[in-house]
């Protein structure tokens, strides 16, 4: 069942996503890092939210904590209404597996295998296979319908990220975690990889939580969560990019030397 709560936008919001005062810390030596200082954030089904901050302020951590590849040291996290501490390795990988897809700036494709051995690889290991309209009418608005056969070393970065939206589109997820999703595209790449997350949400009402330190990809989002020093510190819904930059210069995120919280997006 899926939970219904009040969060900062309004009353009775269909959240997918919600993390309660998420809390993490990291053992370095002698020492304590802490990735998370206690975050709250909901995400509608069906929205596209980018978490927004410098290098270092939490943006991975909190798409792994809210994924269920890490755990929080405190706080709580809730994917479609099922409370994830709870669940042990076996159930988190089952959780994983069926209804979560993921996208990183590394892409994660194997090399061995062709493009749609690659898009349908979660299917495959499900024991599962994909069903071959779908399969065609993703590769086709991915723009890979004559990839297919090609292996990753064949095809550019923006194609290679192209296939790993494919994938997260193929196996029709209910929620993508896309971590810095078009880290080292250029612009037009960027385009089509944002567009087709875009697409995800708005024609196969799948949601997306991607993580950017990038104003111009959280212009692309409904909604845009600021972390700084693994905080929120602020929310702006419908973003253009202009709004974006002013509400990160505002706020101090560039301003910080690199090393602290953070440093120069450039
Ligand atoms: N496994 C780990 N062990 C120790 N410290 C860690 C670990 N993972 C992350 N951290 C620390 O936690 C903080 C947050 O890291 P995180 O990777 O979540 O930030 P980020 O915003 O995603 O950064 P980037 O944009 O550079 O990827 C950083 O200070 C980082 O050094």
């Amino acid at each position: 069942m899926d939970t219904e709560r009040t969060n900062t936008e309004g009353k009775g919001v269909d959240e997918i996503v919600r993390l309660d005062s998420v809390r993490k810390t990291y053992r370095s030596g002698t020492s304590a890092v802490v990735a998370l200082g206690g975050v709250t954030i909901g995400c509608p089904r069906g929205s596209l939210t980018a978490i927004i901050g410098p290098s270092g302020s939490g943006k991975s951590t909190l798409l792994q904590c809210a994924a269920g590849l890490d755990r929080p040291t405190s706080g709580t996290v809730l994917l479609g209404g099922e409370e994830l501490n709870g669940l042990d390795e076996a159930a988190l990988l089952k959780l994983r597996r069926d209804r979560i897809g993921f996208i990183f700036q590394t892409f994660n494709l194997l090399p061995a295998l062709d493009v749609e051995e690659n898009v349908t690889l979660p299917l495959t290991l499900a024991g599962r296979t994909a069903d071959p309209s779908l399969l065609v009418d993703v590769m086709r608005r991915v723009g890979l319908v004559d990839y297919m056969r090609h292996r990753p070393f064949e095809l550019s970065a923006g194609q290679r990220q192209r296939v790993a939206v494919a994938r997260a589109l193929v196996t029709r997820r209910e929620v993508i975690f896309a971590d810095e999703p078009t880290g080292g595209l250029d612009a037009r790449a960027t385009d089509e990889v944002l567009g087709l997350l875009q697409e995800a949400v708005r024609e196969s009402g799948q949601t997306v939580l991607m993580a950017s330190h990038d104003p111009l990809v959280a212009s692309y989002a409904d909604r845009v969560v600021f972390l700084s020093g693994g905080r929120v510190v602020d929310e702006l819904n419908l973003p253009v990019d202009r709004a974006v930059i002013q509400r990160m210069t505002h706020l101090g995120i560039w301003d910080r030397p690199p090393g602290t919280d953070g440093g120069n997006p450039s």
